[in-house]
């Protein structure tokens, strides 16, 4: 769900931005635990009921304007460029719907040595000009079993275009040992590699009991496992 029209002034909706007054770590994925800001857009296109960041799509629980905020790229930049933190990570909602607009802040970020990880559900292919050094994708197909809706979660253009991109890995939510068949699937017929798959939970306790449940299959089929490291380590604490 859009919700309000985007923006034609160049400026971003976001969500929130962390990870420079409190600091924190890259939590999932092929970085994990390096040191990382976040900077969360605002927006979704897809209705995931396993969502754990409805307040970026869910108008029927939140309020537009009280859960994002509209911020200037030199704003951002500021902000993020304040850290010495090389690892900026953007993410959602579903950051690439404002792609065009986060181009010249990937460009001034980069300059300034920084690193840019896009946590994206991808449904939406990347823009050639983020096709560059320093730039890397973390691509999360959501299942049915998460609640989504795989007629529009499942784009294979979109996939196609990250796996030839080079600068992707696929990391699959899976809520239980029963979604690595699915994921299987998924991975085979639209050739996605490197595979990696991360454990649904938003508690510790979760966490590690999903991830006991699937490790063995996971290992199995020699992908690679990831944790949520800021559940872990700082439970649901948000801004971490
Ligand atoms: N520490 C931390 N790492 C993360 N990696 C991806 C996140 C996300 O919400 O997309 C996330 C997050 O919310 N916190
Ligand atoms: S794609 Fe991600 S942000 Fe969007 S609804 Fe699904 S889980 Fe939430
Ligand atoms: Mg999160």
């Amino acid at each position: 769900m859009l919700g309000a029209p985007l923006l034609g002034d160049g400026t971003l909706l976001i969500a929130e931005r962390f990870g420079v007054e409190v600091p924190t770590f890259q939590g999932e994925g092929p970085s994990t635990g390096q040191p990382a800001l976040f900077i969360r857009c605002s927006r979704c296109n897809l209705t995931c009921t396993g969502c754990d960041t409805k307040q970026t799509w869910d108008w029927s629980q939140y309020q537009p304007a009280e859960v994002s905020t509209r911020e200037t790229v030199a704003e951002l930049a500021r902000w993020a460029l304040s850290s010495p933190v090389e690892l900026v990570v953007v993410t959602g909602g579903e950051p690439l719907i404002q792609q065009q607009r986060l181009l010249p802040l990937v460009r001034e970020l980069l300059a300034a040595g920084r690193r840019i990880e896009f946590e994206t559900n991808g449904t939406i292919g990347p823009d050639p000009e983020l096709l560059v050094d320093g730039v890397r994708f973390n691509v999360s197909p959501k299942l049915e079993s998460f609640g989504a809706d795989e007629s529009r979660s499942i784009v294979p253009a979109a996939l196609a275009a990250f796996a030839a991109s080079g600068r992707a890995a696929f990391k699959f939510v899976a809520t239980g040992p029963d979604d690595l068949g699915r994921i299987a699937d998924l991975v085979e017929e639209h050739r996605l590699a490197p595979v990696w798959v991360m454990p649904e939970g938003t508690t510790a306790e979760a966490v590690i009991a999903t991830t006991r449940a699937i490790a063995d299959q996971v290992a199995a089929r020699r992908w690679c496992l990831t944790t949520r490291l800021h559940t872990l380590a700082f439970e649901n604490a948000s801004g971490r």
